[in-house]
């Protein structure tokens, strides 16, 4: 399986070279140069089987021969060893045939550990085998950031840099960024939003002379293998709800448009998705962009949704690219439109093929917090406001009833206690083993959104 930039202007690369060289070297997203199908029985097949083996089945067409099947199988294994549910992504029933994904039973209590977990153990391969180390840098708004600490503490040959918005994430996430003791991990506070951060991580990767220098590798959604291992849970929960056999529908809280871009993916595959529903809060470029075909950057808004707090986001490029026809000229003028002028129309036959492939809907601060109350007063689940942006969405978009429609319960209400407490009166409790972040000391440098400052301080940092 070869791998190619969304701008076409860099090397073509396996998926292992991908997956460790994160951004591609004109500024483009690596995506698979053919999207592999499962056949209809094959699907079939997956019913009944576990979470690892549907990951191993789903993954291996894109992994080709980077890594061997039974080592895969091996770090498959140990990426949900530590999950806390047995089915790792359990269904839990909403309405007639309405479902939440519970996607929060990893170890840092968001769906960034099902790709995370994973990225970690297959760099730990790449590294061993290469004899080299790397220096990860990533954005987040607050998720992607404790998930990236978690799975990358202690590594030898592994330096973690996290760039998060100061002062724009829950409590829980800065603590679960900033209490870590390993030597390894750093949270950088940075005077900016995540829109920010996210440029200043892609300004590092497109200084070459310094990300050869740090040996410089991503594990943002920027990254595939991130973006493959999301695609995982589609697969299990559509056949849970008897797939191929018949469609089903998500609703997908979304910012940087990984996890939605995912579900785009299985479908590509065969996965027979009926409505892929794109969940905003009111940072809501995207939905605007379905509405009205013009893409435009707004300013980034707080929310009780913290990390949907996004305007430019990164996996809408690889989107592009297909809507585009994979002309990476045409990719490269689009954003180049959205930096210098902050936005762009998308062309006729590249909206009404977005608009044949996705809805979306936006939930707004009161909306939010009166899905969360209801939800909470109907079924007694206390959902968080990302999963709350999606189960309005989905009511909103709502189709053929007896289509099966699954909003993506992408974190753990008690990330967001205090949202959580206003909007409904119960106050989740962390988990018993996360307890301790609530008053261990913490240790992060709050930072200028300054490229030159935030490198030289990444390097020092690593050659100290
Ligand atoms: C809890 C939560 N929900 C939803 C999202 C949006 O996902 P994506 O950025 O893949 O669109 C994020 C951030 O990624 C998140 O952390
Ligand atoms: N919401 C995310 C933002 C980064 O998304 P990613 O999927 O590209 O890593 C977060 O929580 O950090």
């Amino acid at each position: 399986m070869r791998y190619v930039s969304t701008r076409g202007q860099a090397p073509v690369l396996s998926f292992e070279d991908a997956m460790l060289a994160g951004l591609a070297r004109d500024g483009g997203l690596y995506v698979p140069e053919v999207i592999p199908t499962l056949p209809w029985n094959e699907i079939a097949d997956l019913a009944g089987l576990g979470y690892e083996e549907t990951a191993f089945r789903v993954m291996s067409p894109f992994v080709g021969d980077s890594v061997a099947p039974d080592a895969l199988r091996a770090l498959i294994d140990r990426a949900y060893a530590g999950f806390g549910h047995a089915a790792r992504a359990p269904l839990v029933q909403i309405g007639e045939n309405d479902w939440i994904l519970e996607l929060h039973h990893g170890p840092t209590l968001a769906f960034k550990d099902f790709a995370m977990q994973l990225v970690a153990q297959l760099f730990q391969h790449a590294l061993a085998a290469r004899g080299s180390r790397v220096t990860i840098v990533g954005a987040t708004s607050g998720d992607t950031g404790s998930a990236a600490i978690d799975a990358f503490a202690g590594l030898d040959n592994v330096d973690v840099f996290i760039l998060y918005p100061h002062g724009r994430v829950s409590e829980i996430q800065r603590r679960q960024m900033t209490t870590p003791t390993a030597h390894n991990v750093h949270a950088l506070a940075v005077k900016g939003d995540f829109d920010d951060c996210q440029a200043l991580v892609k300004g590092m990767f497109n200084d070459h002379a310094f990300r050869d220098e740090m040996g410089l590798a991503a594990v943002n959604s920027i990254n595939w293998a991130r973006v493959l291992a999301q695609a995982v849970y589609y697969f299990t929960s559509a056949v849970a709800l008897g797939a191929p056999h018949r469609p089903v529908s998500y609703s997908v809280p979304t910012g940087n448009f990984g996890d939605i871009y995912a579900g785009h993916i299985a479908r590509s595959m065969g996965l027979p998705i009926d409505r892929l529903v794109i969940a905003t809060n009111r940072n809501d470029i995207l939905h605007r962009t379905l509405q009205t075909g013009m893409h435009r950057i707004d300013g980034v808004e707080p929310t009780i949704s913290p990390s949907m707090d996004i305007q430019i986001s990164s996996n809408f490029e690889r989107l592009l690219h297909e809507l585009l026809d994979r002309d990476g000229q045409a990719v490269v003028n689009l954003m180049e439109a959205l930096r210098q002028q902050g936005g762009y129309a998308l062309p006729d036959a590249a909206l009404a093929r977005l608009r044949g492939e996705f809805d979306s809907g936006r939930s707004d601060e009161d909306e939010t917090r009166a899905t969360i109350a209801a939800i909470h007063e109907v079924t007694g689940q206390v959902i968080d406001p990302h999963t709350a942006v999606g189960v309005k969405a989905a009511s909103d978009a709502r189709g053929r009833p007896a289509t099966p429609m699954v909003v993506l319960g992408t974190a753990h209400a008690a990330k967001f206690p205090d949202a959580v407490e206003a909007a409904c009166g119960v106050r989740p409790d962390l988990p018993p083993r996360l307890a301790h972040i609530l008053d261990a000391p913490e240790r992060l440098r709050i930072v200028e959104n300054d490229l030159a400052a935030l490198e030289r301080e990444i390097r020092m940092e690593v050659r100290s």
